[in-house]
């Protein structure tokens, strides 16, 4: 299926725009799993099978998992959650960036290797170099425009319009990608939380475009800012994540269960603003 196609369902069907991050740190974990040798997986499956029903997507960070060797985890970790929860789509946070040639590879790696609904990319070095993930059609692509760390003002604030029209480097990134990059239908965009104006002008831009909104939580993001910012004409249009706050709400073995209270008020916080 589509991943647009995935996520309009997802979002009508669990009536959420909350997006579960798995960002598994053992260091954080409950004692009970600290020995075990599949605790990544182990610890990410919970807190899948509690959140399920209250998510429109998960969103695993590659570099939790490859720090540890753990790939082997974050395939199991997928398929389980393509088996036990097919409504809800997998975005492979990865943002990944590189020449073609080794950006075919990087979109294998997702696609093929961790069947990844959807992958982030930087989109930085240029179209060429997104073009073997927008190959396939039907994967959602999700390129960073305005991040959510303090530092991403840096370049991506820098005016690169034209003498007399301002233009910022991430309203560029928006425009290209909803006037040029979007031909099937499979891009969004990452906007950050902590900056709900810069939301508000990436979908005047972008129209309908889905945007993935990570910076909630233990960023200190405003939800309502945030959806009302992003929210379009049907109050959908948003992939709002929250990792951290949801994963570690609890530290003794019912930790699945606390997550789950805090994806849910998650969840209905977002709704009471939509
Ligand atoms: O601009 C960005 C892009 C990606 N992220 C990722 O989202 C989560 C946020 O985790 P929290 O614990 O909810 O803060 C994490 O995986 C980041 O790599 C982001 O924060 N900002």
């Amino acid at each position: 299926m589509h991943f647009m196609t995935a996520l309009k369902a997802a979002w009508q069907q669990r009536n959420s725009l909350l997006c579960v991050g798995l960002d598994p740190d053992p260091a954080k974990f409950p004692a009970h799993l600290a020995s075990r040798p599949q605790a990544i997986f182990e610890f990410c499956r919970d807190i899948v099978d509690a959140t399920a029903d209250l998510a429109c997507a998960f969103k695993p960070q590659i570099a939790y998992f490859a720090a540890r060797r753990a790939e082997d985890q974050l395939e199991a970790l997928i398929e389980h959650i393509h088996t036990h929860h097919p409504a809800v789509p997998v975005i492979l946070d990865a943002k990944r960036g590189d020449i073609g040639s080794t950006a075919e590879q990087y979109a294998v790696e997702a696609f093929e290797r961790f069947r990844a609904d959807a992958i982030t990319v930087n989109p930085y070095m240029g179209r060429d170099s997104v073009e073997p993930y927008l190959a396939y059609g039907d994967k959602g692509v999700i390129l960073l425009c305005r991040t959510s760390n303090p530092g991403g003002s840096d370049l991506q604030f820098l005016d690169v319009g034209a003498p007399g029209r301002q233009e910022r480097l991430y309203e560029r990134v928006a425009r290209l990608v909803a006037e040029e990059w979007n031909a099937s239908g499979n891009c969004g965009l990452v906007v950050g939380a902590t900056f709900p104006a810069e939301i508000a002008r990436v979908r005047e831009l972008t129209g309908e475009v889905p945007l993935l909104v990570p910076g909630i939580g233990a960023q200190g993001g405003d939800i309502a800012a945030t959806v009302q910012a992003g929210r379009t004409m049907d109050g959908c249009g948003l992939m709002i994540n929250s990792s951290r706050a949801i994963l570690y709400a609890g530290q003794g073995e019912d930790f699945a269960a606390a997550a789950r209270r805090v994806a849910q008020d998650t969840r209905d916080a977002i709704n009471a603003c939509r």
